[in-house]
C-alpha cells in the first residue's frame, strides 16, 4: 500500500494556509509533520482525512483494492471525540463495531494502554491523559493500515509515551502507515518528517478578520 500526496494546497476562511505540500508513504513509513502554532498541521490532516477540501493537489491511495482512502484510516484528532456518559469499554465497543474489520477485544485494547482497570468507568470521569490513552486504544479495536494522528502524546505522561511509541512501531512492523503532527519529539524509527509553514499572502485589501498567525512562509520536507 501506497499513499501519494501532490501539491497540496489548503485554504481556510479565504486564507491561504499552505501549498506545495507533496510527500509518500509506503507500508511500514511514518511521517512526522512539524511547524508552528497555526501553520496548518491539523488541517493537513483534515484533508488526508477527507475531513477538508484541498484547495489544490492530489491525494492517491495505491494497493487499497476495492477500500476508499477513508475506509483505509484512523484519524484521532485534538478531540478525544469519546462519549463521556459512556464507559471506556463503552466507547470502545461501539468503535470496533462502527469501524469494522474488528482487531483486539476492547479489554485487550485497554490493556494495552494500561487503562483496564478503568474500563467501567464513565470517560468524563477520566483524567486528561486518561482519555487520550482511550482515544488511542481505539486503533486497536478495528483493522486500518494509515493511522492519522494530531498531537498524539498530548495530555500523556513519559510511561504513557513510551507504550505510545511501542504501539505505533508495532504497527509499522505489521506494514501499517503513520502521519503525525507534533511539537515533541515521537522517537519514531526513521520517521519521514515534514515542515509546514504559513504561505505568506496578504489578505485582500479592507477585507474581514486579520489572520490571528499573521501567515508565514512555505513547505519544506526533511
Ligand atoms: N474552522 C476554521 N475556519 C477558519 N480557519 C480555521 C479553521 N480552523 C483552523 N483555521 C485556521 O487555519 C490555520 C491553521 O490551523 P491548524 O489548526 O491547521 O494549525 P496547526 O498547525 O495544527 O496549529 P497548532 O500547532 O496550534 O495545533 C490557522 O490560522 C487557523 O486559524
Amino acid at each position: 500500500m501506497r499513499l501519494s500526496v501532490n501539491n497540496l494546497a489548503c485554504e481556510r476562511g479565504e486564507r491561504r494556509i499552505f501549498e506545495g505540500v507533496s510527500f509518500t508513504l509506503s507500508a511500514g513509513e511514518a511521517l512526522v509533520i512539524t511547524g508552528r502554532n497555526g501553520a496548518g498541521k491539523s488541517s493537513l490532516l483534515d484533508i488526508l482525512a477527507g475531513r477538508l477540501r484541498p484547495a489544490a493537489g492530489a491525494i492517491h491511495l495505491d494497493g487499497a483494492g476495492e477500500r476508499t482512502l477513508p475506509e483505509c484510516l484512523h484519524y484521532v484528532g485534538h478531540r478525544d471525540a469519546l462519549k463521556g456518559a459512556l464507559t471506556a469499554e463503552e466507547n470502545l465497543s461501539f468503535a470496533r463495531s462502527f469501524l469494522g474489520t474488528p482487531a483486539l477485544k476492547t479489554r485487550e485494547a485497554l490493556e494495552a494502554v494500561g487503562l483496564a482497570h478503568a474500563a467501567r468507568l464513565p470517560v468524563a470521569y477520566l483524567s486528561a491523559g486518561q482519555r487520550r490513552r482511550v482515544a488511542l486504544a481505539r486503533l486497536l479495536v478495528a483493522h486500518r493500515p494509515l493511522w492519522l494522528l494530531d498531537e498524539p502524546t498530548s495530555a500523556l505522561d513519559t510511561a504513557s509515551q513510551e507504550t505510545l511509541r511501542l504501539i505505533l512501531e508495532e504497527h509499522r512492523e505489521k506494514g501499517g502507515m503513520i502521519a503525525a503532527t507534533t511539537h515533541s519529539p515521537l522517537f519514531l524509527r526513521d520517521a519521514k518528517e515534514i515542515r509546514i509553514e504559513r504561505t505568506r499572502t496578504p489578505p485582500p485589501s479592507g477585507s474581514g478578520t486579520p489572520d490571528p498567525d499573521g501567515g508565514g512562509g512555505k513547505v519544506g520536507e526533511g
